[in-house]
């Protein structure tokens, strides 16, 4: 047993202390003498439990709890940077925490786990004091669940504090030279499997994999859209503080703040809604179709309604109606609520066999998909996502598409999108329906004028290291006359 094997100190009758650490323990009367806890740390602690027991969304959880708590703004802010950044960062914590105890992290009761995360995250990544953040995890660990695991958490994480990320990534991770794409996934905090679908995606561009990576873990700017008719972005950059977009016409970025207490977002006139996905709902409407446009759009996977709403404000302008299909009915209430006073006609239905008229002169595929396109925005998403997700995925994304295309009328266009740059899901969907069905692909590069850096291929690609959007990908493709 190496010296960074060895148990660390105050470990002892751990093993003995629970199971598998996922599930819900008793907690200890909380002792009315301890130290008032900090509250912001709480706040992240009862996060990333609420992540771990509940399988909930940290970007869910927090902001409803930080309102129900009262934090001022530096200690929401705080909050918000050690619940998200333990959340992303978990894979890194858990080896970094492993070798400071001296056992699998499966084996920590998971609400002391909870705690270890925070702490390692704070001494690996913040600027916060070493015994700042090795004493307030002790105090969280001893509100809870008194001396015994409070010295436990003293130990490990004395221990995951003799060294710094750089120097624990030199000691954990995988070669840099033997296999390159492993050791960036470590030092990112990323699953492998979701590096490499990045690296594969990337193709020969696959030295930005380390922008990508870093690009999931920076703070995401808000994206706001401007309701095409209601208000252009530049009034809505007045009204909001914020910048026109650089690539969207409907685009505004915001710094920070909670954009739904904005007075444009309260009353319909903006959403928030990332740039790319905006790019993806004004492509269909620019993609060049045969004949006229008899004004029949159809968005086939509309939940929660982002581009629904994009689209049914285009089509006001247009002359268009939209068809909204949604088969989960909260899902399809939310677009009920984002496309209210627009052309909309929402359907709750599944999108492979919708009952709706063929005929669409544009149909919009914005497919059910992994996700690991929008990581940064999802916290605690890459560790709960697993690559065996991606078959399954796939075939309703090929079965969707291909309804889509049964609906579209000859000459007119399918825009098929994900968010994920998973290639499974990504231009092998696309290459699949190319040869099944006869469609044409179009260049969508074109749908996009304006945007850089889209590579050789027809389809787009965005990504967030060079677009400064979700890695969203699109492909338009038309039905033969
Ligand atoms: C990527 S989301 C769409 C996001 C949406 N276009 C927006 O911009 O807000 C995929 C949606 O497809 C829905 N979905 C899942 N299975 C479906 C099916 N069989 N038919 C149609 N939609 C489906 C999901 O419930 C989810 O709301």
């Amino acid at each position: 047993m190496t010296e960074s094997r060895r148990p660390a100190r105050g470990q002892r009758g751990q093993g003995k202390q629970g199971g598998p650490n996922n599930r819900p323990r008793q907690a200890r009367r909380p002792d009315p003498a301890a130290a008032a806890v900090d509250q912001p740390r709480v706040a992240a602690r009862d996060v990333l439990r609420a992540v771990r027991e509940r399988d909930a969304y940290a970007n869910l959880v927090l902001p409803g709890l930080l309102r129900e708590r009262k934090l001022d703004a530096r200690d929401a802010a705080l909050a918000t940077e050690l619940a998200y950044g333990a959340c992303r960062a978990r894979g890194l914590l858990d080896a970094v925490i492993a070798e400071g105890a001296g056992r699998s992290v499966d084996e920590i009761d998971g609400p002391i786990l909870d705690v270890l995360r925070l702490g390692a995250y704070q001494l690996l990544r913040t600027r916060i004091a070493p015994h700042a953040a090795v004493a307030t995890s002790v105090d969280l660990a001893r509100d809870e669940f008194g001396g015994g695991r409070a010295g436990f958490v003293n130990a490990v994480l004395r221990r995951v504090a003799e060294r710094s990320e750089d120097e624990w990534v030199a000691r954990l991770a995988p070669s840099a030279t033997a296999d390159p794409v492993g050791h960036l996934a470590f030092r990112y905090a990323h699953p492998t499997w979701i590096a490499q679908a990045f690296a594969d995606a990337l193709g020969p561009d696959a030295a930005e994999l380390e922008a990508v990576l870093a690009a999931d873990d920076a703070r995401p700017v808000v994206h706001l859209v401007a309701r095409p008719g209601e208000i252009s972005a530049e009034e809505l950059a007045m009204a909001t503080g914020g910048e026109v977009g650089t690539y969207s016409p409907y685009a505004v970025y915001l710094d920070g703040g909670d954009p739904g207490q904005l007075e444009a977002v309260r009353e319909g006139l903006a959403g928030v809604q990332d740039e790319g996905s905006q790019l993806v709902a004004r492509a269909l409407t620019l993609a060049p179709i045969s004949g006229t446009d008899g004004g029949r759009w159809l968005d086939l996977c509309a939940g929660p309604g982002g581009k629904a709403a994009l689209l049914g404000a285009l089509a006001d302008i247009e002359g268009a109606r939209v068809d909204a299909v949604e088969p989960a009915e909260h899902r399809a209430d939310l677009v009920r609520k984002t496309t209210r006073g627009l052309p909309v006609d929402v359907h709750v239905a599944d999108g492979r066999e919708s009952g709706l008229a063929p005929g669409y002169d544009r149909v919009l595929v914005d497919a059910p998909c992994t996700g690991l396109g929008a990581l940064r925005r999802r916290p605690e998403a890459r560790w709960r996502r697993q690559p065996s997700d991606v078959a399954g995925l796939v075939s309703l994304q090929r079965e969707l598409l291909a309804s889509a295309i049964e609906l579209v009328r000859p000459g007119g266009v399918v825009l098929y999108s994900t968010c994920s740059p998973h290639l499974s899901e990504t231009v092998a969907v696309v290459a699949d329906a190319v040869r099944r069905y006869g469609v044409t692909p179009l260049d969508t590069r074109e749908l996009v004028p304006g945007v850089p850096s889209l590579g050789d291929g027809l389809g787009v690609q965005l990504w967030p290291h060079r677009h400064g959007t979700d890695a969203m990908f699109m492909a338009a493709l038309r039905k033969p006359e």
